[in-house]
């Protein structure tokens, strides 16, 4: 049971208070939670607005909520055409929430439309003028962290901040100063989170003044997710009574020296968790010494693994530039994989190999070569999340997904492709039963899953019609022993191929 939080919208059993080590405030439990719990649930943003190629496609009311159970067609605000709705309620419910206060500047900016932070900052501006924010909510956000000494030493940084402000002050013509507008972008930029879809789907920028105060730790035990604009923090750890709750403000798998880079650039602090403070340079394979001799991996190899390193970092780079297209992205990927497993020292698990292997199942996505996808999400399912994510992680239940929708589809129509890292026909696959296999599993997590309520519904309907169609064929796989053993046996094809598909990585396939 959660209790009334201490906004209107947040449901939570936290309190904040002053943290440790210099982190400022934080949040603190007042009761135990246990794997999949919610921590905190804020009900609706302070803000919350969409990255600017996502005002195409995604409603600017429910966030996508709606479009992901099925409903398609967006239609434009008549007044601005710059934002987009699903139908008359989600446009009523975005235009009393700010849309009414900023559509006339949208349309006398056509056909320039704001960058993202901009339109966030015009619309906290605007509703603070009207009066729309409590004073509860105010008072949180105005004793946010702002860093604006830091920012004020980053001449670019500051230039940015103070030409915003400038112009959201033109559009808005309120009579905030520019300097208090300036000190809600520095709050913008420190304390919002990634607006993400109910499937992990980046779309623009959210911020809530109570889930900011949570601090960051690479050893978190909590994580972030969004259902249209109801915001989830889960524990991914139990937590105890009085444990400050910690989220990862950053991806915690990159070495420590780029964890640590990232957030002292963005966010002004040196993390001092217990993983950083274990790590080493980075998380080297053991046995590596320094040594000064030339390039040669047998006499020198902690240089021959620094190259590779730096090779693969510079061709995913490549790879991500937004103009190389996706056949060409799939081939520098695969090169890169290739450097990094010919120093046999390489884990799977270390960056940026994980890294290397999601960017190539999207590339291999967009160009529809769904079986190089399924032998590349077979090896990130197989091998490198369980090393790198816990079972309740939504990075973790979100890749077994998209191998299941892979499976699905491979089941339906399958085809091979001469980009295959193996031939999968060869292996006579059964596409059903690992789909069974990897929807049981995620169905069999669905308490202590840190995915939001669209995601577990999702899942709980897809694992309900597979085991439907397997009963209507008189197979019952959760307890027909015969059932059990051909699974096993379509399992363990599958562990040969990604076998099959590592080897061939490494000899460059
Ligand atoms: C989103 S805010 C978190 C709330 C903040 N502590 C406050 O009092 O407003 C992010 C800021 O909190 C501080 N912070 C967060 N995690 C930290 C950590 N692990 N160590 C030190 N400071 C941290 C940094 O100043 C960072 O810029």
């Amino acid at each position: 049971m959660s209790s009334q939080g201490p906004l209107p919208s947040v449901t939570t059993k936290t309190v904040p208070g002053p943290a440790p080590n210099g982190m400022g405030n934080g949040l603190f439990a007042t009761a135990d939670f246990k794997v999949g719990e919610d921590v905190v649930h804020a009900k609706t943003p302070f803000v919350a607005v969409l990255d600017s190629p996502r005002l195409e496609d995604t409603c600017s009311g429910c966030f996508g909520k709606r479009q992901m159970e099925g409903n398609s067609d967006l239609k434009a605000c008549t007044g601005c055409r710059v934002v987009k709705y699903c139908d008359r309620a989600c446009q009523s419910k975005d235009w009393k929430f700010a849309h009414s206060l900023e559509c006339k500047t949208y349309q006398s900016l056509k056909p320039q439309v704001l960058p993202n932070n901009a339109r966030a900052i015009l619309r906290m501006v605007l509703r603070t003028g009207k009066g729309k924010y409590t004073t509860q909510e105010l008072g949180v956000f105005s004793n946010l962290e702002t860093h604006i000494a830091d920012i004020q030493k980053n001449q670019s940084q500051m230039d940015r901040i103070s030409l915003t402000s400038k112009a959201v002050k033109n559009y808005s013509e309120s009579d905030m100063t520019e300097e208090a507008i300036s000190a809600y972008a520095a709050r913008l930029d420190l304390n919002s989170f990634n607006l993400t879809t109910a499937m992990y789907d980046r779309i623009g920028l959210y911020l809530h003044p109570y889930a900011a105060l949570i601090n960051h730790s690479c050893d978190y035990n909590a994580t972030v997710g969004f259902e249209g604009e109801e915001l989830y923090i889960k524990a991914i750890k139990p937590i105890k009574k009085g444990d400050q709750i910690f989220v990862s403000y950053i991806d915690t798998t990159t070495p420590l020296e780029v964890r640590r880079g990232e957030l002292s650039e963005r966010y002004f602090f040196k993390c001092e968790c217990t993983k950083c403070q274990k790590g080493t340079k980075h998380d080297a394979p053991e046995n590596e010494s320094l040594s000064s001799s030339p390039l040669n991996q047998e006499d020198n190899p902690l240089a021959f693994v620094e190259t590779a390193e730096r090779d693969a970092l510079e061709l995913l780079q490549t790879a991500m530039k937004p103009e190389t297209s996706a056949e060409e992205s799939i081939k520098t990927l695969k090169k890169a994989l290739t450097f990094l497993s010919s120093t046999s020292t390489w884990p799977l698990t270390r960056q940026p190999y994980p890294q290397l292997r999601d960017q190539l199942i999207l590339s291999y996505l967009s160009t529809n070569n769904f079986s190089a996808a399924f032998i590349q999400a077979a090896i990130r399912y197989l091998r490198t999340d369980p090393q790198l994510f816990s079972p309740a992680h939504p990075i973790r239940q979100l890749h077994a997904w998209i191998l299941a929708k892979l499976a699905i589809y491979l089941s339906q129509s399958f085809e091979t492709s001469p980009e295959d890292a193996v031939r999968l026909k060869d292996y006579e696959l059964n596409f059903h039963f690992i789909l069974w296999y990897v929807l049981a599993d995620l169905a069999s997590r669905q308490m202590e899953s840190c995915t939001v309520p669209a995601f577990k519904r999702l899942v709980g309907s897809n694992f309900k019609q597979v085991n439907d169609e397997f009963r209507a064929q008189g197979i019952d796989l959760a307890t027909n022993d015969q059932a059990k053993a051909m699974l096993s046996g379509a399992w363990a094809k599958l562990e040969k191929v990604v076998e099959a598909a590592l080897e061939r990585e490494n000899i460059g396939g």
